[in-house]
């Protein structure tokens, strides 16, 4: 069953020109013109119950603009939009029940209230029963050790605490749809390890649909199975992650050291680096395997050490952005 369904959503934002100097300005006061930005254009996808989906693309692409539309906060400009069956612009406090929202670069909480009283003040805001709300804050507690903070204004958690603390918040009434716009930004390695170990838990165990746009690819690896990528408002890419790994991810660097200085080349390999005695061979297992160009070398060198790098996923997205995507086996597309 899908809980997400978008068909050609479309938003553009009318900006209001200004004109320059002070004759300028006084114009404008009479005469405004304006410029259109498109944000999203023609975005379709369908997402079901219990995914997670990585929802990512360089900056200004139209990830924010997208989870706006679909929390209800931006109204689209063309499109269907539906979220669990409502209109989410239509509908904002009956789409507010059933979805959790953080945001990394803001906070969700009061400011200047201790932590546990905007936790108390949600309570309240979203009818949640005496029961379920201990349920949760003990569950919540136990995992991202919240209790440590509850008596600290907001204003004074530390990064990583106000992220905890956002989290819950947003869990706290059970939505079953949680979009989180960069989670973990800003976070230390532990930190970072612990939001994800705590996203997937609450996917696991409770069933939610989790919509994740960030910059931080080993988000996407850790939980996303699939990635819809997109740029200049159009998906460029919808499917597997693997998908996208195995396509892309072909070329290989071997690195090696032969002891001693040689100058050489493989007709199949990029020598890309060179150090002493160590070399840096960019190689496209297509087109020639590791051990065919382990065995080259070692025919005429004694090898003193190896090794193989693989391409992470940010090479590989890095690479899509620039050079587009192609239609394979149907699941990408590359539009505009
Ligand atoms: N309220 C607005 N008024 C005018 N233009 C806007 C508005 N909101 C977003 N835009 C523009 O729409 C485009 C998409 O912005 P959006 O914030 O959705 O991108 P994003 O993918 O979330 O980027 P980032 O990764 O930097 O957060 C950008 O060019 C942005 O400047």
């Amino acid at each position: 069953m899908n809980v997400i369904e978008v068909q050609h959503l479309s938003k553009q934002f009318s900006i209001a020109k200004r004109q320059a100097g002070m004759w300028g300005a006084f114009q404008s006061l009479f005469h405004r013109e304006y410029i259109v930005k498109t944000a999203v254009e023609d975005v379709s996808f369908a997402i079901g119950a219990g995914e997670m989906v990585g929802y990512i693309g360089p900056n200004g692409a139209g990830k924010s603009t997208t989870i706006k539309m679909l929390t209800g906060i931006l109204v689209p400009t063309a499109g269907d939009i539906r979220v669990n069956g409502i209109v989410p612009y239509q509908e904002r406090q009956k789409n507010a029940l059933q979805i959790g929202v953080v945001f990394g670069q803001r906070s969700q909480l009061w400011w200047d209230l201790p932590t546990i009283e905007s936790f108390e003040l949600l309570k309240q805001v979203y009818q949640i029963s005496d029961s379920r709300y201990r349920i949760n804050m003990q569950t919540f507690t136990e995992v991202l050790g919240l209790d440590e903070f509850f008596q600290t204004p907001v204003r004074q958690l530390s990064l990583g605490q106000r992220m905890r603390a956002d989290i819950a918040a947003a869990l706290l009434h059970d939505p079953k749809i949680l979009f989180l716009d960069e989670p973990t930004i800003g976070l230390d390695v532990v930190a970072k390890e612990k939001m994800r170990t705590f996203i997937q838990e609450m996917n696991l165990e409770r069933n939610v649909t989790v919509i994740l746009t960030t910059h931080d690819m080993a988000d996407i690896e850790k939980l996303c199975s699939r990635m819809i990528l997109i740029d200049k408002g159009h998906v460029m890419y919808d499917g597997p992650l693997s998908t996208i790994k195995d396509m892309y991810g072909t070329y290989r660097v071997l690195i090696v050291d032969v002891g001693q200085d040689a100058s050489f080349q493989i007709e199949e390999a990029e020598l890309i680096r060179e150090e002493g005695t160590r070399k840096w061979f960019r190689f496209d297992r297509n087109r020639i395997r590791a051990s065919q160009l382990i065995q080259r070398i070692s025919d005429q060198y004694e090898i003193h050490d190896l090794t193989i790098e693989e391409p992470d996923i940010d090479t590989i997205i890095r690479q899509i952005y620039q050079e587009g995507i192609e239609n394979p086996q149907g699941v990408a597309h590359k539009q505009g």
